[in-house]
């Protein structure tokens, strides 16, 4: 929700129970609040067009790669990574290839490994990808942490963002052993949405409000005032220092000014870790009133991520067209 309120498409719910809302600057978008769980296969059957819910919960659960794609991959929220975990007190077991090694261990002694986790298919494959073939999967939706000292797991796979859960429960990482990268990301039916083009219409904005807001994060915008004798002597001295002369080079515009001096004003956008270069060579340069601003938004001639989504269609057609 503040995700969504700061790219500018903030949602309106009346109160904490209601499971509907909606997006004012967007009319026509209803939103639905289900649990992230949940929201991978609602759209993939079609029930909401779009969805905002983890990668991991995307990958674990669409049904083909088709039906329910990715429109945005990292919104920059709920990072998180899918890690193999075993008992710190394992001391002989530090990578994938340890556990390989524990894995036929038990086998020849007639055991299984028993591994909890909420995400099977995405572990099976990844154990399968690393020839590791002779485990047990215990299905658990929460508190996967205490599986190993409650007894009913001997590792775990689960989420893990700062480490301190895993750590609070004795458990180490392995090497080798993160399945998967996840961060929130915004996902679409190809074909429900194909099929109506007010609906397209509206995820397009979506997109390209949520896409232009990520690409303006890491810019500032950078004015001040610069003394010189013509526009190209200014743009001269800012560009004498490329790397901080903004994205695409400096705006330079004469200032009308009272005094008769030739003033001109110098607009740039520059990336955040640079400001104070940026302000110092602004200082070199002669100039004052040096101000920085936040972008809110950074469009380009089309959005990429739409245009990406676009082109998913238009082959899922294609391959429809071909098979009949
Ligand atoms: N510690 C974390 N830090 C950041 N993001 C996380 C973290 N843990 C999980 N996530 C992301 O948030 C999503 C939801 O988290 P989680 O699996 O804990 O569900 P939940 O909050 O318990 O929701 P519910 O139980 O209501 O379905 C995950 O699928 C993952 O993408
Ligand atoms: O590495 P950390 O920062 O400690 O985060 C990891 C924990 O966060 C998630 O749980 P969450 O808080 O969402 O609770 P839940 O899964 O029990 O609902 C995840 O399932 C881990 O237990």
């Amino acid at each position: 929700m503040r995700f969504l309120a700061s790219c500018g498409v903030k949602v309106n719910r009346p109160n904490s129970r209601r499971y509907t809302g909606s997006i004012p600057s967007l009319p026509g978008i209803d939103v639905l609040f289900q649990r992230t769980a949940d929201i991978t296969t609602k759209v993939e059957e079609g029930s909401a067009e779009m969805g905002v819910t983890g990668y991991d919960r995307l990958m674990e659960y669409r049904h083909d790669d088709d039906s329910v794609i990715p429109v945005m991959e990292d919104l920059g929220f709920g990072g998180c990574d899918y890690v193999l975990a075993v008992p710190d007190s394992w001391l002989d077991v530090t990578s994938i290839d340890d556990l390989a090694d524990l894995a036929l261990e038990f086998h020849e002694r007639g055991r299984q490994l028993r591994i909890a986790t909420k995400y099977p298919r995405l572990l099976r494959r990844y154990l399968f990808e690393r020839g590791i073939n002779y485990f047990t999967l215990v299905p658990a939706s929460g508190t996967l942490e205490a599986a190993p000292i409650a007894g009913y797991a001997d590792l775990i796979a689960d989420l893990s963002a700062t480490g301190t859960t895993l750590r609070e429960n004795r458990l180490k990482i392995l090497d080798g052993g993160t399945i998967l990268t996840s961060q929130a990301c915004l996902i679409a039916n190809p074909s429900a949405l194909a099929g109506c083009p007010a609906d397209l219409e509206l995820a397009r904005s979506l997109t390209e409000m949520l896409e232009a807001h990520l690409r303006a994060d890491p810019y500032y915008r950078i004015t001040a005032n610069v003394q010189g004798r013509s526009a190209d002597d200014v743009s001269a001295m800012i560009l004498a220092r490329p790397e901080i002369a903004g994205i695409q080079g400096p705006t330079v515009a004469r200032v009308f000014s009272v005094e008769e001096e030739d003033w001109y004003a110098v607009s740039l956008l520059i990336r955040k870790n640079r400001l104070l270069d940026a302000v110092s060579h602004l200082r070199e340069c002669g100039g004052v009133d040096i101000a920085a601003a936040q972008l809110s938004y950074l469009f380009k001639g089309e959005s990429q991520a739409f245009a990406g989504f676009m082109d998913r269609i238009a082959s899922l057609n294609g391959r429809r067209d071909h098979h009949a």
